[in-house]
């Protein structure tokens, strides 16, 4: 694990292989570990992984009060800073795909191409918002324990639920070591963010949408949205995975990653393995 300073706190985050840089933002009560699958798959086909905690999460500085998504995707640009990588291709999931769309619009030069997972670029209506500053109040007061009872059959699907006991371990696992004051910064901060559908409008960098079948945040509505708002790209619905096709169906969701991968700059020449 590495850490970068930022003004908003420190940044964890690890760093696999060598060869194009692919930055992965995980999602709300989760932890850069979601990514394992992918960086098992990636590394070795050439590609250099880097895997970020979200301010507030895991190695991250548990940060109190509001963390705006503009820290969220400025602590992206200090990882690459820190990294020595010049571009990036930014995966983000759920508010992680958020940031990713707040870091296109922050440091467009630097986005080689972007990844959205299980989410939306519109802003929370007025009702969704005061849902998540109650939750956040109360995460704060509680903690995360009995949420995640409430949480979790929205977070997976329910194949997931009754067959990939692995999956549901990784995750209530992530979900358990959540920092409370730092998961409530966090969701203060989505329920203020602003509303990015001109920026997935204006995107010029080859994109693919990726959306669980099951997706219960989705309904079958929010990744189509999202496609048909960025030019040229491309939607890959998951079969049999809810919100988390990246750790539920690992195989189907790295297989569409890397063809996206190789449609944008063609296969990287895989190097010798790094890990710092
Ligand atoms: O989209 C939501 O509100 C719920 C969610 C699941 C993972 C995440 O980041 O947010």
């Amino acid at each position: 694990m590495r850490a970068v300073p930022t003004p908003s706190g420190s940044v964890g985050y690890t760093d696999h292989g060598a060869g194009p840089a692919l930055v992965f933002v995980h999602g709300f009560l989760l932890d850069k570990s979601m990514w394992l699958p992918q960086i098992v798959h990636f590394v070795p086909l050439g590609y250099r992984v880097l895997c970020v905690d979200l301010l507030g999460f895991g190695d991250s500085t548990p940060a109190p009060g509001t963390i705006p998504l503009t820290a969220h995707s400025a602590a992206l640009a200090a990882v690459l800073d820190a990294a020595g990588a010049e571009t990036a291709t930014v995966i983000g999931y759920s508010i992680g795909g958020q940031v990713a769309l707040d870091f296109a619009a922050a440091q467009p030069d630097r986005l080689t191409a972007l990844v959205l997972s299980g989410t939306s670029a519109a802003a929370d209506g007025p009702d969704v918002r005061a849902e998540r500053l109650a939750l956040a109040d109360r995460l704060a007061a509680e903690g995360v324990d009995d949420y995640a009872e409430e949480f979790l059959p929205h977070l997976l699907g329910a194949r997931t639920l009754r067959d990939r006991p692995s999956v549901v371990e990784h995750a209530l696992t992530m979900i358990a070591a959540a920092d409370p004051e730092g998961a409530a910064a966090a969701l203060r901060g989505r329920a203020e963010r602003p509303d990015y559908t001109e920026v997935a409008r204006a995107l010029t960098v080859p994109s693919l949408v990726v959306v669980g079948a099951e997706d219960s945040f989705d309904r079958g509505v929010l990744a189509a949205e999202l496609a048909a708002l960025i030019p040229g790209s491309r939607l890959a619905v998951v079969a049999d995975s809810g919100h988390t096709p990246s750790l539920e169906r690992p195989l189907s969701f790295n297989a569409e990653l890397e063809e996206f991968l190789e449609s944008v700059a063609g296969a990287p020449r895989p190097g010798p393995l790094r890990t710092r």
